[in-house]
């Protein structure tokens, strides 16, 4: 007797759920120091999903950027593992998955801001003409088109982050990684790029993963679908708080008393942190 098949039965029935953008499992980190170790993760699990935002906070020194460096390779966990889209950070790397923004914009001063985000697409091989579209089209959608000549140096903290978040963003990543980016600037600045990257972020389509390192926890309610809060080091996850404010977000948020609520419970998940 025929035996028939469902082929889609069968492939319904194999599908696997879709992995995670970041994947973090049980993450532990020790640095050794001429006094003594330093245990700064100790079993760390954060997910983030394709296209969602998650703010990681937590006390000074305990280990956010560590996790952040961790996830972009460029440094090992002691134990446990770390997958972007189920690649390992180095494959992840390779195959430019992430971009990543520092608090300090560490742009290369020798380079122009064109030049500068230019750098990812010539480490990538993109041919000189595709690369100054792409590059017109970054600065162009980061205010930045007035600017593309001038140094580093020649242009206010802002600008550079601005430059630093457009060379991040130069390849498409599914991911973004941002540890502080915007704590070296003042109040008012740091507030205009809020707008600026929620802005960013609903025009990019499919929208990267973002995870956002940040001291600010009005920042990170603002901009997050979710907060991750860990202890004082060695660092572990204290609790997730889901940001449930409506997206499209826009900066004027900031003032609407759902958001200070929501900033209260993660301060105060903080503080619990005794
Ligand atoms: N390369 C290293 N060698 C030794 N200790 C390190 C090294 N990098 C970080 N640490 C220590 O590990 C701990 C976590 O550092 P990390 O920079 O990850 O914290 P953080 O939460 O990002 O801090 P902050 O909020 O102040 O930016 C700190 O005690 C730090 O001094």
């Amino acid at each position: 007797m025929a035996i028939t098949v469902d082929e889609t039965s069968i492939a319904l029935h194999d599908a696997v759920p879709a992995p995670y953008a970041i994947d973090v499992r049980a993450v532990t980190k020790r640095y050794a120091t001429r006094t003594g170790a330093v245990q700064a993760l100790a079993g760390v699990d954060v997910t983030v999903a394709a296209g969602e935002v998650v703010a990681l906070v937590g006390p000074s020194g305990c280990g956010k950027s560590t996790l952040l460096r961790i996830i972009a390779g460029l440094e090992q966990p002691d134990a446990g593992e770390v997958r972007l889209f189920g690649l390992s950070p180095a494959q992840a790397r390779r195959e430019h998955r992430f971009g990543i923004a520092f608090q300090a914009a560490a742009l290369l001063e020798w380079r122009d801001a064109a030049a500068n985000v230019a750098l990812p697409l010539e480490l990538a091989g993109w041919p000189p003409a595709r690369r100054t579209q792409r590059v017109a089209e970054l600065l162009a959608r980061m205010g930045l088109s007035d600017a593309a000549s001038r140094l580093p140096r020649q242009l206010s903290g802002g600008m550079q982050q601005r430059v630093a978040l457009a060379r991040a963003l130069a390849l498409a990543p599914p991911v973004l990684l941002l540890d502080e980016p915007f704590s070296a600037l003042d109040e008012l600045t740091r507030e205009q790029l809020q707008g600026e990257l929620l802005d960013l972020l609903a025009t990019i389509e499919p929208a990267p993963a973002v995870l956002l390192v940040t001291h600010n926890l009005a920042e990170a309610v603002l901009l997050a679908d979710r907060v991750v809060v860990l202890s004082r080091r060695p660092a572990q996850v204290l609790a997730e708080v889901p940001i449930d404010l409506p997206r499209p977000r826009r900066a004027e948020l900031r003032d609407d008393e759902h958001l200070h609520r929501l900033v209260a419970e993660v301060r105060t998940v903080l503080r619990s942190d005794g």
